[in-house]
């Protein structure tokens, strides 16, 4: 049987206690513990998930290249001092094939943050409010507002697990969310690049189809997706079947980290997805919802809970982020703030 993605309405998550949320905790959690993938629809902010005001956040795509090169990050200009947050180019010879722009807390004004030595809380490089009117204040609505369907989230998850509601609430005050804007053009096919082969394309539904985000689980706690309306995005269910994911007007797939799977001990599922070439050029805005850098993740108290030694969120962040592409050559410029105990 295909297991398709559920959508669920989470209005009652921002209300009082009430058997309606009961059953829409219910319903996330055997979201989270199934497919591992659902969409959601009614919540505040949800007026951002309209092809226009979407568009007033992919503004920046239209950027002359001159200024979009001023915000590349130090791994594609060594001019620059920002490592994490910033532009990433296209990557000709990569299967992922995407450019884009990753953003912290910073433009929201929730950071708290500054003045930290640490890369995972640098500040955003942004473009000037000259060269793009009123998009700064765009972003920051927008982060803001999923921060906000986050935290709704992962409340509903902790009750969801059969633990206090709040147990999850000072891991994420200063967290370090990322919203990433990312643009996948259709590979040009002079670039020299064979995409016939395995790593680079995959038969679908009869047809061959080009890879164009890389297959890969997320390494956060939960994940809040705008599509563009385009298709492309699959994920993998428990039967190991890849299957579309809907880019439906109004609602954010969801799908969950491999942080959440890892303190959960495999309760929540971290489910792999990848993204197929689509006929036209394809836009997504990922909000990857995610704790302060210093949180210490340690087991819960529940009773199917494995041991783990405790980690440091942006310690094993670090580690993980930077095997993505668009962070390569980056992973020696952060050492662990903790050492391992052997
Ligand atoms: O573009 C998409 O739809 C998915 C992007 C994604 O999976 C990611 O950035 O982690
Ligand atoms: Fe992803």
């Amino acid at each position: 049987m295909t297991q398709d993605i559920e959508t669920i309405g989470i209005a009652d998550l921002f209300g009082p206690p009430s058997p309606a949320r009961d059953r829409t905790d219910a319903r996330i959690m055997a979201a989270a513990s199934g497919i591992g993938f659902m969409a959601v629809r009614d919540f505040p902010g949800d007026a951002w998930l309209t092809p226009d005001n979407r568009g007033r956040l992919l503004r920046i795509f239209a950027l002359p290249d001159t200024e979009k090169q001023k915000l590349l990050r130090w791994n594609f200009d060594r001019t620059r001092k920002n490592v994490y947050r910033g532009w990433f180019p296209l990557q000709p010879k990569a299967v992922s094939y995407k450019e884009g722009i990753d953003m912290g807390p910073d433009i929201a004004d929730t950071a708290g943050i500054s003045g930290s030595d640490d890369p995972l809380c640098e500040p955003t490089p942004l473009p000037t409010e000259d060269a793009l009117p009123g998009w700064r204040a765009a972003a920051a609505d927008y982060y803001r507002a999923m921060e906000t369907v986050g935290n709704a989230l992962m409340r509903s998850i902790a009750r969801g697990l059969g633990l206090p509601e709040t147990i999850f609430d000072p891991y994420f005050e200063h967290g370090i969310s990322t919203l990433r804007l990312i643009r996948y053009p259709l590979r040009d096919a002079n670039a020299g690049v064979d995409i016939s082969g395995p790593d680079f394309s995959v038969i679908h539904k009869g047809e061959t189809r080009a890879i164009i985000g890389r297959e890969h689980a997320d390494s956060g706690f939960v994940t809040l997706l705008a599509q563009d309306g385009v298709e492309g995005l699959q994920a993998k269910n428990l039967a190991g079947e890849w299957i579309d994911v809907p880019p439906a007007n109004g609602t954010l797939a969801v799908n969950f980290g491999q942080l959440l799977e890892r303190w959960t001990g495999g309760g929540v599922r971290a489910t792999r997805h990848r993204v197929i070439a689509p006929k036209t050029i394809r836009f997504s805005i990922p909000f990857f919802y995610e704790p302060r850098v210093d949180a210490e993740i340690a087991p819960l108290p529940m009773s199917s809970a494995e041991a783990f030694e405790p980690f440091l969120y942006g310690d094993y962040l670090w580690e993980s982020a930077t095997n993505f592409v668009e962070m390569s050559g980056i992973k020696h410029l952060r050492q662990p703030r903790r050492a391992k105990v052997s």
